[in-house]
């Protein structure tokens, strides 16, 4: 120990307690307030010790480059989660994979599937899942948010299997999501404990009484994708299967390489990670349209001005001359991250950054909530402001930079383990968005304000705030009868 702590130095932190460390401390859910706390009070850097695991929160854009950008190729691991990702997924969860040869093949065909040239083969799903998504908001507006729901989980299950949810059967798309609800539940902070304290891991394993549960779960997963994976094959024999990432990637003959598990689990992984992200940007639109009419009548003149007055949906192809349709969508992203702590990002190496040395193992993440909410960063941070991504004047960014998903916020993560949908995420949310702006207007429900800085945008099973929503006008309700009934009776 004392040898321990002549080499090695941690940037400051709250002082924990004998072999729980900090872990109480944190709050379970919602963290975001409490480590903006420890970013004021500890400056730069800060460090938890969660068990025995160091854990340094990088509070500035500044270290997050440094350290999780410019050494991405050590700052890139995962730490190990004994339950969650080797009892649960047989060690194939990408989001979860340690830094090495299997997560790198897999990740390698992923990018090659989902990045921005590839933006045509999956257009055509968040077209037709975006008008179902305002003429569901239509004809209930109060259920809002299930449509989102349906449209994010719709969206993600055609890119990734070619398949339109609302005409497949419907038990097994339930179970596809009830898996992925099983995985993000099995991650949360005590879940497992095994997961934090890794010497339960050591015990017989007659004593340990998760093994069955765990081996339950991956067995289920393996059932349900491979059941999915046979019908798709099924229907790219018959030539009814449109291109989608599944496809592509069961065509990829370094696909075969990986071995059936990593493959059944590859496309689990997009499905996971690609649905909630999108409906949970999407809810904070919603609330920000909702709590300052400001910037939705600029988007909704500026929607009008290249679309005209309720004569028809914005399109894909309308993004160049909307760049502040693009901003609102950049602002979603920053306003209130949902990775309120960001991701953990294990060091796999000893390193030396300034006055610090840190062990391998260390986990590093971004502070998330405190980055996007520092008046350092962004002016004014707690307003909903597009402008400020494409005035120079008000935040120091290059305007021409606001279609580039990944620039100015950290809302994809970093380094090489940045998200690897992050286009397929930023059109999903474009497409929606600007639908929606253009179509209807939104507003707070008398008595019940929304607390901006307090929502549950991850609850899916009721509204996560209440929010009235019309259409603009006549006109544009029967133009969304219209171009919405389009696609009601698409199949695919
Ligand atoms: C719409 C908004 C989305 C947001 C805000 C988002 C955010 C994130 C974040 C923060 C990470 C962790 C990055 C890190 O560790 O540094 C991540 C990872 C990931 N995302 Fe996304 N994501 C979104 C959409 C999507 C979509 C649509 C897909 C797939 C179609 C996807 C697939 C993935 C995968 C596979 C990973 C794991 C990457 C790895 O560990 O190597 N995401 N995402």
């Amino acid at each position: 120990n004392i040898q321990w702590h002549r080499k090695y130095k941690l940037p400051p932190g709250p002082r924990g307690i004998p072999f729980f460390g900090n872990m109480f401390q944190m709050p379970p859910y919602h963290q975001g307030p409490w480590a903006q706390q420890m970013a004021q009070k500890y400056g730069e850097m800060f460090t938890l010790h969660i068990a025995n695991t160091p854990w340094v929160f990088l509070n500035t854009p500044r270290a997050v480059s440094d350290l999780l950008e410019k050494r991405s190729a050590i700052y890139s691991s995962r730490p190990r989660f004994p339950y969650a990702s080797t009892l649960m997924s047989g060690d194939c969860r990408v989001v979860l994979q340690p830094y090495g040869a299997q997560w790198r093949a897999t990740r390698k065909i992923m990018h090659s599937i989902l990045n921005a040239k590839n933006g045509g083969t999956f257009a055509p799903f968040q077209e037709v899942e975006s008008r179902q998504l305002v003429l569901d908001v239509l004809r209930h507006p109060e259920m809002w948010w299930k449509a989102n729901q349906r449209f994010a989980n719709g969206v993600v299950m055609s890119v990734v299997f070619g398949k339109r949810s609302g005409v497949v059967e419907k038990s097994n798309v339930d179970k596809l999501f009830d898996t992925s609800q099983e995985f993000i539940a099995a991650l949360q902070p005590g879940a497992n404990l095994v997961d934090t304290f890794y010497f339960l891991d050591r015990l017989p394993k007659a004593l340990k009484w998760w093994t069955r549960r765990g081996e339950d779960a991956f067995e289920r997963l393996l059932n349900v994708y491979g059941a999915e994976v046979g019908d798709l094959k099924e229907r790219m024999e018959r030539g009814t299967c449109p291109p989608c990432f599944a496809s592509k990637f069961l065509d990829d003959p370094e696909s075969e390489k990986l071995g059936e598990t990593q493959r059944l689990f590859a496309l689990g992984s997009l499905m996971e990670a690609g649905s909630d992200t999108s409906r949970m940007t999407l809810s904070q639109i919603v609330a920000a349209a909702a709590t300052d009419r400001r910037w939705v009548k600029e988007a909704q003149a500026a929607l009008d001005r290249v679309c005209g007055v309720a004569a028809r949906l914005p399109e894909f192809n309308d993004r160049g001359q909307l760049p502040y349709l693009s901003a609102v969508v950049k602002e979603g992203f920053r306003w209130r991250p949902f990775a309120e702590i960001g991701m953990f990002h294990t060091l796999i190496n000893d390193d030396i950054y300034e006055d610090y040395h840190f062990p391998a193992g260390t986990v590093f993440t971004w502070n998330a909530w405190h980055i996007a909410l520092n008046p350092d960063e962004y002016p004014d941070p707690l307003r909903f402001w597009p402008e400020r991504w494409l005035d120079p004047s008000i935040q120091s960014i290059d305007p021409g930079k606001v279609e580039d998903p990944l620039a100015g916020h950290w809302s994809f993560g970093a380094g090489r383990r940045v998200c690897t949908g992050y286009h397929v995420g930023d059109s999903n949310v474009w497409i929606a968005a600007a639908r929606l702006l253009y179509c209807f207007n939104f507003e707070q429900v008398a008595g019940k304000e929304i607390d901006t800085l307090n929502m549950n945008v991850a609850e899916h099973r009721w509204a996560p705030f209440d929010v009235k929503i019309t259409a603009r006008s006549e006109a544009h309700r029967r133009l969304l009868e219209r171009c919405g009934g389009e696609a009601v009776g698409v199949t695919y």
